[in-house]
């Protein structure tokens, strides 16, 4: 089999790049700066698959990530890996009791440990990067009054020290990410268990009336097929526009899915699957979590 190339959001030390090593086996792996980057090497077929962040536990959806799949690019969602998220205070080597007066990371890391910050460093300036491993990076450049937060993976890439262990705000911290192709090509993922099969789709109302939500959920609802997660982003189209993302915790099947299909089209709405996957999750006990 060629060898695939893998794209993620990086640089070195993301926990993208963590979730990208505990799921695959083998691949050239290809880092990217931000989110979109990663989504357009794979539109334009310059790597096989890309490695996104989808959703925290604590802080939510990445938005980035769900408005880039929707309005920029045409690609299906292949599998989804949930990790465990432990958040650090990272330091420069030569930190020494100086006063951390800048703090660098995600938007998402930030907001995981909001409560921490505001306890201990309600003065220090924020700084938002486009990953917590560019955080660690700034850091090392940047020297002793700045702090980054993100994992013990950046902190070792970086040479930086660990000044506080486990500072997100709430202990079962996970993200999804998700795993995504233009063309499709087998993954070779490591051996795990496929945790459920996930269908994602995208429902688009054709104008707001009374019970519209409530006749879409219900031709799920009386087949019986279980929702996960439901969602409404804007369709950036003016104010009220929204389409919902739906996640069914079942595989696509030629039945169930084309009746839901068939019952919202009726209705004048619009599905769209944009993947059926399998669902894997890293157990808090793997070494690459630490
Ligand atoms: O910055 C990283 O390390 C990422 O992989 C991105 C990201 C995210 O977008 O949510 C992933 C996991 C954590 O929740 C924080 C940041």
């Amino acid at each position: 089999m060629e060898t695939q190339k893998i794209g993620y959001l990086g640089p070195k030390g993301t926990f993208t790049k963590m979730a990208v090593d505990s799921l695959f086996d083998g691949g050239e792996f290809v880092s990217f700066d931000t989110i979109p980057a990663c989504l357009d090497a794979v539109e334009a077929g310059e790597i096989d698959t890309g490695v996104v962040p989808l959703e925290n536990a604590i802080e939510g959806s990445v938005h980035l990530t769900i408005d880039y799949l929707i309005h920029q690019v045409n690609q299906a969602i292949i599998a989804e890996l949930t990790v465990p998220i432990r958040q650090h205070l990272l330091t420069h080597p030569e930190y020494d009791e100086h006063d951390i007066t800048e703090i660098h990371s995600h938007s998402h890391a930030i907001a995981q440990c909001h409560q921490y910050l505001h306890k201990h460093y309600p003065e220090a300036a924020i700084h938002y990067t486009a990953s917590t491993g560019r955080a660690a990076e700034i850091v090392r450049e940047k020297g002793v009054h700045a702090a980054a937060i993100g994992n013990h993976l950046a902190a070792e890439m970086n040479g930086l020290n660990i000044l506080e262990g486990n500072i997100h705000d709430y202990d079962n911290n996970h993200t999804r990410f998700a795993v995504v192709q233009k063309e499709p090509k087998t993954l070779k993922v490591k051996d795990q268990p496929v945790k459920k099969h996930k269908t994602t789709v995208m429902v688009t109302l054709p104008q707001d009336y009374v019970g519209a939500l409530h006749q879409v959920l219900a031709a799920f609802a009386w087949r019986k097929m279980n929702l996960s997660k439901i969602e409404s982003r804007p369709m950036k189209t003016g104010l009220g526009n929204y389409f919902f993302l739906v996640d069914v915790d079942q595989p696509y099947d030629q039945v169930l899915f084309p009746g839901v299909q068939q019952e919202l089209e009726a209705l004048g709405c619009r599905l769209k699957v944009l993947g059926t996957y399998p669902s894997y999750e890293i157990e808090t006990s793997s070494p690459v979590m630490k």
